[in-house]
Order: structure tokens, then C-alpha cells, then sequence
């Protein structure tokens, strides 16, 4: 993971992700602006930053559903629309709230299973690794948080892609849920996966990510990998955020 500045012509070589000099605007004001980092093969990556830093629309750049007016958001080297069976080579987790509430955890799974030309027999592997079998055929709107966050893993996982995009996957998840969580990033990671992990749970952050990327109010303002971050503030990854311009101001106004 690197800040590119200025960008490269090329993709950075093995880059699974890359934002390079990244502007998004909606609504008429700029989101996102300049953002520059790549997710390698074999890698974890947090991105972090206070409410509202452009961590999500980042995300949703990468996976082509806004559009940058500057710069490139790419996978694999290529753009998220142009990436022949996109489903099957990147999974998301963008709003476990976005699950149909009539239609049950199994239905949904099998649906993406029949768009991304996965056996059925796969759902039953993911809703097991997920812990949602038992649940499967319950209504997602009787869902907890944490359990539509687990159907939204397990859809994320369900082509076994090579690269996970995930907006605060842990969201809901109770301790065991997010303990098997963490390991199975990892463990996706070793075996040569990339993955960009948008999150506020630091002690999360700092036991999985490789590296991480923090953002404020639309641009980067660190990027390195995460055991320097750790060595640089007492072996704390809250310590190194808060100490960054910018992340220790909360949205009330106070700082720390
Ligand atoms: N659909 C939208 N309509 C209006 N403004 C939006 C929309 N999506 C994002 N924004 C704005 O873009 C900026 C970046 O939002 P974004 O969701 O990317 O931040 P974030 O870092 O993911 O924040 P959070 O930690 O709160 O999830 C914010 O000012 C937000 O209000």
C-alpha cells in the first residue's frame, strides 16, 4: 500500500484495489478529493476517519456505483464496469440494511447465487460459515442487525472472490461474531485475497490491517502500514488517530 503522488500512468503493479488521485462529487460539493492508495494481493487494508471523511463513498467508487469526476477507482487494474464477472471476482459489504425485509437470508443468498452462476450447494456453505443456517429461512426484516450483517458476509463471500470491499462489516456483530470475522479476513488475506476494510473499531483495525489509510473530510492524511503506526504512539492505533489533525474533534465540536 503506497500514497501514489503524482499518480503512476499505469496500475501499480499486483494492486487488487486502486484509488489513484480519486475525486468524487455529489451533490454538487466534492466528497472525496486526490484520494491515492492501492490494496496488494495478500493484503488487509483499514481505511479510517471520522464520520462523514468519504470512507464509504471511496468504497463506492471502487465498486462503480458513483461515478469519479477526477482520477480512477479500479480492481484488478480496470475499472469495477468493465471487469468481466465483476461478482465473482469482488465481494461487498456496502449496508447489511439493504437486504429486502420479506424475503428470507436463504432467498437472498440464493438469488446472488443465480446472478453470480454459483451452485445453490454454496449457500449452504456460507450460511453455515456465518452461523446463519438455523435462521436461514426467517424474514430478513425480523433480522437483528448483527444477523443481517452475517447474510451480508456470507454474500460477500459466496463466489469466493479474489478481493472484499467492506463498509464496517463488524457493525452488529457480537464478540464471537466479529472474533471469526477477523480471522477469516485474515486468513482471506493469506491465502492471497485483498481486502479494504472501512472501519471506526480501531483494536479491530489494528489486529487485522496491514496497513491503513485514514481519511478527513475527503482527502488522505496517513497511509503506512499499521505496525508503524502502532511503534509511532505507544503500541495504540487510537492513540495514532487521535493524533492526526482532524480525527480528534468529534461531530459535537469537542476535542480531546
Ligand atoms: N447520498 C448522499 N447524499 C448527500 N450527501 C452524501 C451522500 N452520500 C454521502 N454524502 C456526503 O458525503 C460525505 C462523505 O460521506 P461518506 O458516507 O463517504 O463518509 P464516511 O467516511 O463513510 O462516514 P461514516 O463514518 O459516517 O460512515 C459526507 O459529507 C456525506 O454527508
Amino acid at each position: 500500500m503506497e500514497i501514489t503522488q503524482p499518480p503512476p500512468a499505469r496500475p501499480a503493479p499486483g494492486a487488487a484495489l486502486e484509488a489513484r488521485g480519486l475525486r468524487v462529487t455529489t451533490h454538487g460539493r466534492v466528497r472525496v478529493d486526490d484520494v491515492s492508495f492501492t490494496v496488494g494481493a495478500g493484503r488487509v487494508v483499514g481505511l479510517l476517519g471520522p464520520n462523514g471523511a468519504g470512507k464509504t463513498t471511496s468504497l463506492r467508487a471502487l465498486l462503480g456505483l458513483v461515478a469519479p469526476d477526477a482520477g480512477e477507482a479500479l480492481v484488478l487494474g480496470r475499472r469495477y464496469r468493465d471487469l468481466p464477472s465483476p461478482a465473482r471476482r469482488v465481494g461487498a459489504v456496502l449496508d447489511a440494511g439493504g437486504l429486502h425485509p420479506s424475503r428470507t437470508g436463504r432467498q437472498h443468498l440464493r438469488i446472488a447465487a443465480a446472478r453470480a452462476h454459483v451452485p445453490a450447494a454454496r449457500v449452504e456453505e456460507v450460511l453455515a460459515e456465518v452461523g446463519m443456517s438455523a435462521d436461514a429461512d426467517r424474514r430478513a426484516g425480523s433480522y437483528s442487525l448483527g444477523m443481517a450483517q452475517r447474510v451480508a458476509v456470507a454474500a460477500a463471500l459466496l463466489a469466493e472472490p479474489r478481493v472484499l470491499v467492506l463498509d464496517e462489516p463488524a457493525n452488529g456483530l457480537d464478540p464471537a461474531g466479529t472474533h471469526w470475522l477477523l480471522g477469516r479476513l485474515r486468513a482471506f488475506a493469506d491465502a492471497g485475497g485483498a481486502v479494504l476494510l472501512s472501519s471506526h473499531l480501531l483494536a479491530d483495525v489494528a489486529r487485522v490491517a496491514d496497513d491503513v489509510v485514514v481519511l478527513d473530510r475527503g482527502r488522505v492524511t496517513a497511509a503506512l502500514p499499521t505496525a508503524d503506526a502502532l511503534a509511532a504512539s505507544g503500541g495504540r492505533l487510537e492513540d495514532f488517530y487521535l493524533g492526526l489533525a482532524g480525527t480528534s474533534s468529534d461531530r459535537t465540536g469537542v476535542r480531546r
